[in-house]
């Protein structure tokens, strides 16, 4: 599996990337400093991660200008989730017999991208089981609820008490509970979820954000998953992921919002969806 670390990704990153460990913690690097609008910026004058209402704005451009609906964006994001997860941990490298997957889904757009995977998952040969307390009342999310559960997608009433549990009936754990518009302290019942979360022992992957993390700062105390899959641009707290897989998904940004953006995204390979960073 290719590794991030020399050739033209790191040639290519701009030095205040936050996926680059050596580039240091943004906002504090030397030469540092703020682009039109507030962005911050690289030395070089490179554009650094997002912010939180910075990733919410090239949503909403993509939604409102570019007139991209949201279950396109969803179906890419998804799948690049599915193919990050198929890359990182092959069904063949699973301890059980089987390569069950428990697949936490919260109550936004991160929860719609985490059924998606699970569908994408199933289809890749794994056995993923979905846990969606909180589904919202739209067609959306009741059409993607159908779509797993047409697939005998198996779906938990209830989340299993102790991590040992889900250490027992599952090799992976995605974490599609909160992604960037996450914010406040966690509320009920996704707090408890994810105490238990940061208990197991499995390796847990999470879509664009560690659920709750701070969507800049992360949470130094919160819930440390083994594999990241940033979506469109890793978010400014994706520097504090200390996970062995980090990848770039959501490759359908056009290149002119890359360019207002100053995202600097990295070429993905030929026509992979994913690219790994680290
Ligand atoms: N353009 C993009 O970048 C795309 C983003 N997508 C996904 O959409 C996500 C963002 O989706 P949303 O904006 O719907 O938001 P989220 O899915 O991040 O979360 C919003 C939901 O969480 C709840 N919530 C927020 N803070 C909470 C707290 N402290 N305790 C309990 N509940 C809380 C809100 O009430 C709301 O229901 C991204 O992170 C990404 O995963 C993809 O689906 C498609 C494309
Ligand atoms: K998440």
């Amino acid at each position: 599996m290719p590794k991030w670390g020399g050739g033209w990704v790191r040639a290519a990153a701009p030095p205040c990337w936050p996926w680059s460990r050596s580039a240091g913690v943004p906002g504090r690097s030397r030469g540092a400093r703020r682009g039109p609008g507030g962005a911050h910026r690289g030395p070089t004058g490179a554009r650094c991660a997002p912010r939180q209402e910075e990733a919410q704005a090239i949503d909403q451009e993509l939604f409102t200008e570019y007139k991209f609906s949201v279950d396109q964006l969803m179906e890419l994001a998804g799948l690049s989730c599915a193919t990050a997860i198929a890359k990182a941990y092959p069904p063949g490298s699973f301890t059980k017999s089987l390569p069950a997957v428990l697949v936490v889904c919260g109550p936004g757009n991160n929860g719609g991208d985490g059924l998606v995977c699970a569908r994408h998952l199933k289809m890749f040969g794994y056995e993923p089981t979905v846990y969606y307390p909180k589904r919202p009342n739209k067609p959306l999310f009741e059409g993607l609820t159908t779509q797993c559960q047409k697939m005998d997608i198996p779906f938990l009433s209830e989340f299993p008490a102790e991590a040992a549990l889900i250490d027992e009936l599952y090799g992976l754990v995605v974490d599609a509970i909160f992604g960037f518009s996450f914010t406040g302290a966690v509320r009920e019942p996704f707090g408890s979820i994810l105490n238990t979360l940061e208990r197991v022992t499995v390796p847990v992957a999470s879509i664009d954000i560690p659920s709750g993390w701070d969507v800049e700062k992360g949470k130094a105390d919160g819930l440390q998953p083994d594999m990241l899959i940033s979506l469109t641009a890793p978010k400014k707290a994706a520097r504090h992921f200390a996970g062995r897989y980090h990848f770039l998904g959501g490759r359908f940004v056009p290149a002119a919002l890359q360019k207002k953006y100053s995202l600097n995204l990295p070429p993905y390979p030929g026509t992979d969806c994913v690219l790994q960073l680290s």
